[in-house]
Parts: structure tokens; sequence; C-alpha cells
């Protein structure tokens, strides 16, 4: 126990530095998790209620303090109910056996196959699609509009949610942990006066939603047939299925997610 003790005191520094570096890395994991929700105003309101708190504490604003006090006191639980299933995500991600990376793997290779086909069916026949894969940041906050599907990836539900006549066509698909999750979701245009004039509203829905989250869009052109692929804010067109394939397999990385896991 003392040689614990005694250890611990000569390497505290290394101590101090994993322990801040652990904090970092936890802080950063939540800001990617919340970035582009609705939670980014939760947590700003909930900074102003603590600033506030402290100023009532230095200039003995008694009430106000008390009030704040028994705010803050149930923001745990308050949190707890708003993010359950967020919360609920996380910790399965954290837990998740290893045994099953290679299902992942598989799984997420598959998603991909079922993405690249669904897009060049839809673009031999010049039927428009706008396809959008959620990665580390949140789309919650685009999924206020629209129908929602939970269902397995598969291109023939793709093709046929973006058949003319089909009900959902209009507006986005979009696909959160590996299930394809809404159709027909809004999503805000971009504003850059550099997109080609000959780009309409569905690219420009496309490299709008990817400008502000890390999200992979892929449009379908009703216009020309041609598929593109949007993130960061820029597009990248004119694919074929192989191009296609390897920039979603770059993107959306399921080497790297089995290493992660
Ligand atoms: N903000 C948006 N969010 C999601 N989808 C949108 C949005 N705006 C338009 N769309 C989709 O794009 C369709 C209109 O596409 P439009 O012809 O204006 O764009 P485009 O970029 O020229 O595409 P295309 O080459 O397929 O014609 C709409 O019917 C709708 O399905």
């Amino acid at each position: 126990m003392g040689g614990l003790e005694e250890l611990t005191k000569h390497f505290r520094w290394m101590l101090d530095a994993l322990d801040v570096a652990l904090v970092a890395f936890i802080i950063y994991r939540i800001i990617l998790l919340i970035k582009g929700t609705r939670a980014v105003q939760m947590v700003l309101g909930l900074a102003v209620v603590l600033i506030v708190y402290v100023l009532a504490q230095l200039t003995g604003l008694f009430t106000l303090q008390w009030l704040l006090d028994n705010f803050l006191t149930s923001i745990v639980l308050v949190i707890v109910v708003i993010f359950q299933n967020d919360i609920r995500r996380a910790l399965m991600h954290v837990g998740r056996n290893p045994f099953y990376a290679d299902a992942a793997y598989r799984e997420e290779t598959k998603i991909i196959d079922e993405l690249v086909t669904s897009a060049v069916t839809l673009a031999s026949k010049k039927i428009g699609a706008l396809i959008v894969i959620e990665r580390e940041t949140g789309l919650k906050s685009f999924l206020e509009i629209g129908v929602e599907i939970d269902a397995r990836v598969s291109s023939d539900l793709i093709c046929a949610i973006f058949l003319p006549f089909s009900p959902i066509h209009d507006g986005a698909l979009v696909l959160q942990n590996g299930r394809l999750k809404q159709a027909g979701c809004f999503l805000p245009l971009s504003q850059n006066p550099d997109i080609s004039k000959s780009l309409g509203t569905r690219h420009r829905a496309a490299i709008g939603l990817t400008e502000l989250v890390d999200a992979v869009a892929v449009v379908v052109s009703e216009e020309t047939g041609k598929i593109s692929v949007a993130v960061g804010g820029r597009m990248t067109r004119d694919l074929d299925s192989t191009s296609l394939r390897r920039i979603l397999t770059r993107l959306l990385d399921p080497g790297k997610a089995k290493a992660n896991r």
C-alpha cells in the first residue's frame, strides 16, 4: 500500500498529465457528439445560467442564488432524460465486444456496396436522390422534418424511396448508425457564391449540410444522371461505381471502425 503511494508520488506529474489528457479527450468526444445538434444551444444556455449563478454568489443576490441552486441540483437528471438515447448509444459503443468487430466490418462494407448499387441504379434511370451518411457529428437537428424509416440499408429500398411517385422521394434520406433512419429530410442550402450556377438545390443542400457537419452526402442528379459526393462543403462530381466505392470506403473507413472497436 505504502509502495503504491510512493510510486504515485514519484510519477505524480505523469498521472496529472494523463488526467488532463483524459478529460480533454472526453470533452472533445462530447463536443463531436453534440456539434450540429440542439444540445449545443442547451450547453450555451447552461453556461449562461452558470455565469449568472456565480455572479449571484459574488454579489450576494440570495434569492436568485437559491433559485439557481435548486435548478442546478436537478440539472443532471434533466440532461439524462433529454439525452437518454445518446447516452445509451455512447455506452453501447464503449462496451462493444471486440469479437464482433469482424462482423461489424463486414456489415459496413455491405452498406457501402448497397449505397453504390443504389446510386448507380438511380443514376442509370436518371432518378434524383440525396443520401446523407452520419459520421461523428449528430444529425438530429436535421431530422425534425421527414418520415422515420429505421430499416436495414438495402439498395432496393433506397431506389424505392426515390422513385418519383414515392410519397417520400423529396428531400434527403439519412443514414444513422448503419441504418436508413429518415427520409424526406430538409437540409440547409449552401450560400457559397462560388458554387457553379448549374447546380440546383439538391446539390446545394448536400454542400450546405456538409459545410456544417462531418457527414457525407451522395447526390444523384435527375437532370444529368451523374453521381456526386459532398464532404466538408466540397463536392466531387461525375463519379462511376468504382470511384464512388473508393471515396465512400475512404470516408466511411470500415477498416478504421474495425480497429477502433
Ligand atoms: N433543402 C433541401 N433539402 C433536401 N432536399 C432538397 C432541398 N432542396 C431541394 N431538395 C431536393 O432536390 C429536388 C430539387 O432539385 P433541383 O432540380 O432544384 O436540384 P439540382 O441540384 O438541379 O438536382 P438535379 O440535378 O437532380 O435536378 C427537390 O425535389 C428535393 O427533392
